[in-house]
C-alpha cells in the first residue's frame, strides 16, 4: 500500500495526517500506526489521524494515540486537522468537524493561528488538592511548584499508572500558576506514555482549573514545552465551562510517501 503522509505540528504536539477522503487508509491496522509512529523505525509522532468525508460536516477527524489504539479527543491534533483541511483546499470561514466527543466549530485566523471550540466541562472532581475533568479527554490536574525541574515523566507515570486510572488510563498535567492569567503546564500523556511536549486538551484543562473571574469570561495564557496557548471561556455561577476556545499555531512540517 502506498501511503502519502503529511506531518503537521501544533506547539510541538507532532501528528501523521492522512487525506482519507477516498477511503483507501481505512484498513490501517494498530500495528501499523504504531510502526508509523515510532520515531526511530518510523515516521515519528504523538498521534496519527485520518480526515474522513462526513456527511453534514466539512469533515470527520479519526485519531490514534501513538501506541497506535484510537484515543479520545485531541485538541492540539484538532488544530492542525483544520490547518490540513485549510491545505487540502476546505477553505470555510467557519469550520464544523465531528470528532470521538461530539461535533467542534473553528477558525483559522489571518496570521495562521487556529482556535478550536471544545466541549463544554460541566464536571470537575477535587481531590485533595488535584483536579480531575474530562475536556474532550481525560485529565489529571496537579498544582506544582518549579515545574520546569520536575520529573514530569516519572510523577506522571506513577499517577497514570496508579489503582484508579491502571486500566483506562489518564493524562497527567502538572501546573505552575506564574501570574493571574498565566500559567505554566507539563504534561504526561496517555498512549505515548511520555511527556509530549504540549497537549491541547490538558492545558485546556488546567485552564479550567486556574480561572480568575469567579463567573464570566476568563482568558488563560498558557505555556508548554512546546510554545505558548490561550485558553478563553465563560464560567457560570454554577461552575459550568462554556464557550470554550482553544487557540495556538499548527504548522505543516513536510510531507511524504510510505509504502507499507
Ligand atoms: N495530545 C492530545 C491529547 C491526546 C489524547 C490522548 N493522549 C488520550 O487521552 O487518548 C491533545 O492535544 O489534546
Amino acid at each position: 500500500m502506498i501511503v502519502p503522509f503529511f506531518k503537521y505540528q501544533g506547539t510541538g504536539n507532532d501528528f501523521i495526517l492522512i487525506d482519507n477522503r477516498s477511503r483507501a487508509f481505512s484498513s490501517l491496522t494498530t500495528e501499523q500506526i504504531k510502526h508509523l509512529c515510532d520515531r526511530r523505525f518510523g515516521i515519528g509522532a504523538d498521534g496519527l489521524m485520518l480526515l474522513n468525508e462526513k456527511e453534514g460536516f466539512d469533515f470527520e477527524m479519526k485519531y490514534y494515540n501513538a501506541d497506535g489504539n484510537e484515543g479520545t479527543m485531541c485538541g492540539n491534533g484538532g488544530r492542525c486537522i483544520v490547518k490540513f483541511a485549510y491545505h487540502l483546499g476546505i477553505h470555510r470561514n467557519q469550520y464544523r468537524f465531528i470528532a470521538v466527543d461530539g461535533p467542534h466549530d473553528a477558525e483559522i485566523d489571518f496570521d495562521g493561528t487556529v482556535s478550536l471550540k471544545m466541549m463544554d466541562v460541566d464536571k470537575v472532581i477535587k481531590e485533595r488538592g488535584d483536579f480531575i475533568l474530562n475536556t474532550g479527554s481525560p485529565h489529571y490536574i496537579r498544582p506544582a511548584i518549579d515545574v520546569m525541574n520536575l520529573d514530569v515523566f516519572e510523577k506522571g507515570r506513577s499517577i497514570r499508572y496508579s489503582k484508579d486510572y491502571e486500566q483506562e488510563g489518564i493524562n497527567v498535567n502538572f501546573v505552575e500558576q506564574v501570574g493571574d492569567s498565566d500559567i505554566i503546564v507539563r504534561t504526561y500523556e496517555r498512549g505515548v506514555e511520555d511527556e509530549t511536549y504540549s497537549c491541547g486538551t490538558g492545558v485546556t484543562a488546567a485552564a479550567l482549573t486556574h480561572y480568575h473571574n469567579e463567573s464570566g469570561y476568563n482568558d488563560v495564557m498558557v505555556k508548554t514545552l512546546g510554545g505558548t496557548l490561550e485558553v478563553e471561556f465563560d464560567r457560570t455561577e454554577e461552575g459550568r465551562f462554556e464557550n470554550i476556545w482553544l487557540s495556538g499555531p499548527a504548522e505543516r512540517v513536510f510531507e511524504g510517501v510510505l509504502k507499507l
